[in-house]
């Protein structure tokens, strides 16, 4: 009898490790095929942080497919997505279950306060709500002027520095540290109507402190310290967010305070404005006014104003000066493009003259066919965001357009992703999908726009313009893409129509850095911050 029991015990203890095991493995992302890990520490953490944006992503793309499991510390699993069905189910269908993962959120918060970016759920349903009325088409379009002053500042100032060199003739400089200040001007005036002056010597504290602030706060260790954040409660980091002095935390909080005693001032100058009837066309006092309208429940709070302020200015700034400085680079490596690119403004700027019109409207750049081909492959090749991070809030199969191959050979059409799953978006692998953009998906190319019916052939509709996921897509779509295409286009064309831009020598060690903005830097002078150093003279006229 006592070795019957035994026996039932022993079996009894059998069957439960090999339930434990099936569920584990059920609940497991294992069955997906990924690069072996050389640390068991660090798993892929050290390689993701070293090396140039994109490098590893685009070698694990090409090797295994648009779905990866990669490694995190102690070699946790983690997953890539780059397969457009899945990305349209994680971003549209099922948006808010798959939240941002919390050193994002914690950053966020401690940067800027209870935002739109750091919101999730209802939260972030009511928060978005107040907020687009100020971001629509027309509210954009109208903010063309105020973009348009500010690049013509720009030129003015690099005419008067290539006036000031020996020779007259061009000017060898960081057209990266230029281009941050001219788009935080822009944004100051067009979002809250305020003069930040960072283009001018009498900068304000504000307009001074962006300074290298992308580098200072996305140090290479990131992603080794987001991945032990995800791992440690939220009052332990509660403490550290609020009280650690390191120089990152240290700008996280110079930023908050920084924005929100400017924003107090405004949004009291803006209140008072709607209230005498006097309505401006700045994102604040449009914000101010949707706000109003809204029941006391659904209002932004003052807080939550402030903190909205705060994240407008920094991601509507680094986000549009970078998108340029890579197009520029891509003209400076293409003369041949960079020439047609000016030879379609210019004759299209004798037809505008030809029908007695002063200037270039936004409607004429939105119909120059070349110009718009060229910045849709700049945004392809070169998003500013390179890459989201999501995790799972609950057990999910989640759809793919093309099926893969798991550990065991088999064919899978869905990815069954249990609760907890970190998920890694690169947005720049997505946009060089070889079953979305054809086998050239790594050259530039602004001809694959051209081709009739390009978009069609694109399958699964994802993102806000050209089916690319630079200004990501769905639910949490940047707010702020018709903001940022108008003032692209006017930067742009005024550029490329006065300057010609050169790869100046050093720039041949330019690298492109970080994973949440990507960045230009020189290989070797990563100490000296952010550089792109161009050549830049006035472009010819015939
Ligand atoms: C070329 C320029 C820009 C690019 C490439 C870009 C890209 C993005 C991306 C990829 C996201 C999604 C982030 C995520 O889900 O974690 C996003 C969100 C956001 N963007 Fe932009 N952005 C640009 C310009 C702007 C501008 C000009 C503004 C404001 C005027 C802005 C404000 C925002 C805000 C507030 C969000 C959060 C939206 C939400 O969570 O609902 N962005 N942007």
């Amino acid at each position: 009898m006592s070795v019957d029991l035994s026996i039932l015990a022993a079996a009894l203890v059998a069957a439960v490790v090999v339930v434990l095991y099936r569920r584990q493995k059920a609940r497991s992302i294992s069955y997906i095929r990924g690069p072996k890990a050389d640390s068991f520490v660090f798993g892929h953490l050290r390689e993701l942080g070293s090396g140039c944006t994109g490098d590893v992503h685009f070698k694990w793309q090409d090797e295994f497919g648009s779905v990866v499991r990669y490694k995190s510390i102690f070699s946790m699993d983690k997953l890539m997505i780059c397969d457009p069905k899945a990305l349209q189910y994680i971003f549209h269908t099922s948006a808010y279950n798959f939240p941002k993962q919390r050193a994002t959120r914690m950053m966020v918060k401690t940067m800027n306060g209870p935002d739109l970016f750091w919101s999730e759920g209802d939260m972030h349903k009511r928060q978005r709500k107040v907020m687009l009325p100020a971001f629509g088409a027309p509210e954009a379009r109208a903010l063309f002027p105020v973009f348009k002053s500010k690049i013509e500042h720009l030129i003015t100032l690099w005419k008067d520095m290539i006036n000031d060199t020996s020779d007259g003739n061009s000017i060898t400089m960081n057209i990266h540290e230029w281009l941050g200040r001219a788009t935080l001007d822009a944004i100051g005036e067009a979002a809250f109507g305020y003069k930040l002056g960072a283009m001018d010597e009498d900068s304000t504290d504000l307009g001074k402190m962006y300074r290298n602030f992308v580098m200072d706060i996305s140090p290479p260790s990131r992603p080794f310290t987001d991945a032990i954040i995800q791992r440690t409660p939220t009052p332990v980091l509660e403490v550290l967010f609020d009280h650690l002095h390191s120089k990152g935390f240290d700008r996280l909080r110079e930023h908050k305070t920084l924005v929100h005693q400017v924003a107090r001032q405004l949004v009291e100058t803006k209140v008072k404005a709607l209230e005498e009837g006097k309505m401006e066309k700045d994102v604040l006092s449009l914000l101010v006014k949707a706000n109003s309208s809204m029941t006391s429940k659904h209002r932004l709070t003052e807080e939550e104003l402030y903190a909205e302020m705060s994240i407008i200015l920094f991601a509507g700034h680094d986000t549009t000066s970078n998108t340029l400085a890579w197009a520029l680079w891509e003209l400076a490596k293409h003369p041949e493009i960079q020439d047609r690119v000016r030879k379609e403004i210019r004759e299209r700027e004798a037809d505008i003259r030809a029908r007695g019109a002063p200037e270039f409207t936004l409607a004429d750049i939105e119909s120059l066919p070349y110009f718009q081909a060229f910045l849709k492959e700049s945004m392809r090749m070169h998003p500013a965001v390179f890459g989201l991070s999501r995790v799972a809030a609950k057990d999910t199969i989640v759809p793919l357009s093309q099926p893969i191959l798991d550990t065991s050979g088999r064919l899978r059409q869905e990815l069954i992703i249990p609760k907890g799953t970190e998920i890694s978006v690169p947005l720049g692998c997505y946009n060089r999908e070889k079953t979305v953009w054809g086998d050239d998906a790594h050259s530039f190319n602004p001809e694959r726009w051209m081709q009739p019916n390009a978009s069609e052939k694109r399958g699964t509709a994802l993102g806000v313009v050209g089916n690319l996921m630079t200004f990501s897509s769905g639910t949490r779509s940047c707010i702020g893409w018709r903001f940022a295409m108008t003032e692209l286009q006017c930067f742009l064309l005024e550029l490329v129509n006065t300057f010609q831009f050169r790869v100046a020598h050093r720039t041949l060690d330019v690298q492109k850095v970080g994973y949440g903005i990507a960045v230009p830097r020189l290989r070797g002078e990563g100490d000296k911050g952010t550089q792109l150093p161009m050549t830049v003279s006035i472009a010819d006229r015939d």
